[in-house]
C-alpha cells in the first residue's frame, strides 16, 4: 500500500518542478533563502545516502580543517566537516548524479522564469562540482562565514541533506542563516533527510553549522553568474600574470 510519503509530489511529476521553481524564485526574491522539502522522494533519497555512506567507508572523505576547540584545557581540535569533491562521472555516484541533474533542471528552469524577474539578475550556466561534506559528531561544527565574500562567481549555493529521522534538540548541527536584510531575525534551518535549501552564496547570507553530534551528511552545489564567473577568472589570470612577473 502506498505510504503516507509516497503521496508527496516528487520532482519527476511535471507539476512537482513548475511548482518547485516557482517556490524557488518567489522565495530566492523575496527572502535570499529557500527550503524544500522531499525533493527526491524517500526511495531516491536513501539511494543517494546508500552512496554517500559508501564513499565515506570507502575512504574518500579527506580531513575537514581543524578548528580550534572551544576548551583549551585538553586542548582537543574538533574538525570540522570531511569533504569529497564528486563530478558524477565516477563508478558507483550513479546516484549522486541524479541528484545534481534534479538541481539542474530546477536551477535552469528558474533562471529562464520571466514571472517576477528571473533568479535575482544572474545568468547561469554553470556549477562546481557536488561537494558531499560529512560532520563526524563529537561537536563538529562551521564557523560563521560567508561562501563567496569577494565575487568569485559563485551566485547561489545548494545544499541537499541526507539525515533520517534527525532531531536537532539531541543531535544539533542546525545551519542558522543570518540574512542581512533583517538585523533581529536568522533562518535556522534543519538538516532534515531529502531537504533541499538554496540560497545567495555573497554576504547577503553568512551561516554557520551548529555543533554536531551525530553523523551529519549534506551535498552542496555552487551555481556560477557568468558575468561574475568570466570577470573572476580574468582577475585571477592577470594576478597570476603580475606574479609570475614579479617572481
Ligand atoms: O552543511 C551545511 O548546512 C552548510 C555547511 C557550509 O556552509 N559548508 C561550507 C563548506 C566549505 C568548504 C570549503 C570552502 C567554503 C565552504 C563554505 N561552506
Ligand atoms: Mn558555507
Amino acid at each position: 500500500q502506498l505510504d503516507d510519503h509516497m503521496l508527496y509530489k516528487t520532482i519527476d511529476e511535471e507539476y512537482g518542478l513548475e511548482e518547485m521553481c516557482n517556490n524557488l524564485v518567489k522565495d530566492m526574491n523575496e527572502y535570499g533563502v529557500c527550503v524544500l522539502d522531499n525533493f527526491l522522494g524517500r526511495q531516491k533519497g536513501i539511494e543517494v545516502l546508500d552512496e554517500v555512506k559508501n564513499m565515506y567507508s570507502a575512504g574518500y572523505f579527506k580531513d575537514g580543517q581543524l578548528v580550534a576547540s572551544k576548551d583549551k584545557t585538553n586542548n582537543r581540535n574538533i574538525r570540522g566537516d570531511k569533504i569529497a569533491w564528486v563530478d558524477g562521472k565516477e563508478k558507483g555516484v550513479s546516484n549522486i548524479r541524479f541528484l545534481m541533474n534534479q538541481v539542474d533542471a530546477v536551477i535552469t528552469l528558474a533562471n529562464r522564469m520571466v514571472n517576477n524577474g528571473k533568479l535575482g539578475h544572474y545568468k547561469i550556466r554553470e556549477r562546481t562540482k557536488a561537494m558531499v561534506a560529512c560532520y563526524e559528531g563529537k561537536g563538529s561544527h562551521y564557523v560563521k562565514h560567508v561562501d563567496n565574500p569577494n565575487r568569485d562567481g559563485r551566485c547561489i549555493t545548494c545544499i541537499y541533506y541526507l539525515n533520517v529521522d534527525w532531531d536537532v534538540s539531541e543531535s544539533g548541527g542546525l545551519l542558522r542563516i543570518f540574512p542581512d536584510g533583517w538585523s533581529d531575525r536568522v533562518a535556522d534551518i534543519e538538516p532534515i533527510f531529502d531537504r533541499i535549501t538554496f540560497f545567495w552564496s555573497d554576504r547577503r547570507n553568512p551561516h554557520e553549522v551548529q555543533p554536531a553530534h551525530r553523523t551529519r551528511y549534506a551535498i552542496t552545489l555552487w551555481y556560477f553568474d557568468a558575468n561574475e564567473r568570466e570577470l573572476a577568472v580574468r582577475r585571477y589570470q592577470r594576478d597570476c600574470e603580475s606574479l609570475r612577473k614579479a617572481a
